[in-house]
């Protein structure tokens, strides 16, 4: 079994990767990637952009080794091309490759704050993924870690005992966040973080993410069409329509030279910062 490379770079790769959906339910085959290469070098941030079912969720699930993951209907499938997250290959990706890969790449899932466990208060959210992987770990150093994150998001240390249903949508979506961080991943890929989040706290979680990266140098991948995340952290962008990679460059440069007319529709749509409006496009 190949095992991931922590010192990987580019750490992660893919050559005109072609993702799908396979026929379920009377429904269609899908394809929802298309011919995809990128690179990200270590320690890089890259930003995925792109309208609502460009195909964000799909490509940053499967590079994130969650790509058989949930009901037979969510699975994606590989039809052309490669990709490499830490150098191991995902195609081949076993159950136990799966397990080891994902120990060190962090994924929130979109709208993650809706699904924390119920019968789980905030403490044992937090702690799940390490008590999961880690036999004997440093408790007292773990706490300062989690308090300093607490306090970085604004939530008081004695939301830690309340459960879930006690919590506003925006607390929970901080609590998924800070979630994604307990393994220390090496690469953090986040779809959305600060969607349905209101705007006092959406610089909290642009706060936390911008924490972890000084204080771990990890890579990052984020869908995200929030204007202060893009600034704050990202440095390269790629715009996808359906599918396919329509736009890439630096952050500053790619809307202002843009020729492609979705691309700057994107980017008139971002200086406004409404994200909401070209979803609904
Ligand atoms: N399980 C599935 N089966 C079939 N098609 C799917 C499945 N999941 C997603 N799709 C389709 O794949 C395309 C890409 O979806 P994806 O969720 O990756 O897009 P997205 O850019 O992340 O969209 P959003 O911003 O709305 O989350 C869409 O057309 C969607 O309908």
């Amino acid at each position: 079994m190949i095992q991931p490379n922590l010192s990987a770079d580019p750490i992660l790769h893919t050559s005109d990767l072609s993702l799908g959906y396979p026929a379920h339910a009377g429904g269609r085959a899908f394809q929802a990637v298309e011919g995809v290469s990128l690179s990200l070098r270590r320690g890089g941030v890259l930003a995925v952009l792109g309208e609502s079912g460009s195909g964000k969720s799909t490509l940053t699930r499967y590079l994130a080794g969650r790509g058989s993951e949930g009901d037979k209907s969510a699975r994606i499938k590989l039809s052309g091309g490669t990709a490499h997250t830490l150098d191991v290959p995902l195609e081949r990706l076993s159950k136990r490759g799966r397990n080891r890969l994902t120990a060190y790449v962090g994924h929130l899932a979109q709208d993650a704050g809706a699904t924390l466990t119920p019968e789980l208060n905030v403490g044992d959210v937090l702690y799940e993924p390490i008590v999961e992987r880690v036999r004997n770990f440093d408790r007292v150093a773990l706490g300062s870690v989690v308090a300093e994150m607490m306090d970085i998001v604004a939530l008081p240390l004695a939301k830690l005992q309340e459960y879930p249903f006690e919590l506003s949508k925006g607390q929970r979506q901080r609590v998924a966040v800070m979630r994604s961080l307990m393994l220390d991943p090496k690469l953090l890929i986040v779809d959305e973080p600060t969607l349905g989040v209101d705007a006092l706290n959406r610089p909290r979680i642009v706060e936390l993410l911008k924490w972890y990266q000084q204080r771990t140098g990890a890579s990052m991948v984020l869908v995200s069409h929030d204007i202060k995340m893009l600034e704050a952290l990202a440095e390269e962008v790629i715009v996808l329509q359906q599918g396919q990679v329509v736009g890439r460059g630096e952050i500053n440069t790619i809307f202002r030279r843009t020729e492609h007319d979705y691309v700057r529709r994107l980017a008139d749509a971002l200086r406004s910062t409404a994200y909401d409006e070209i979803a609904e496009e």
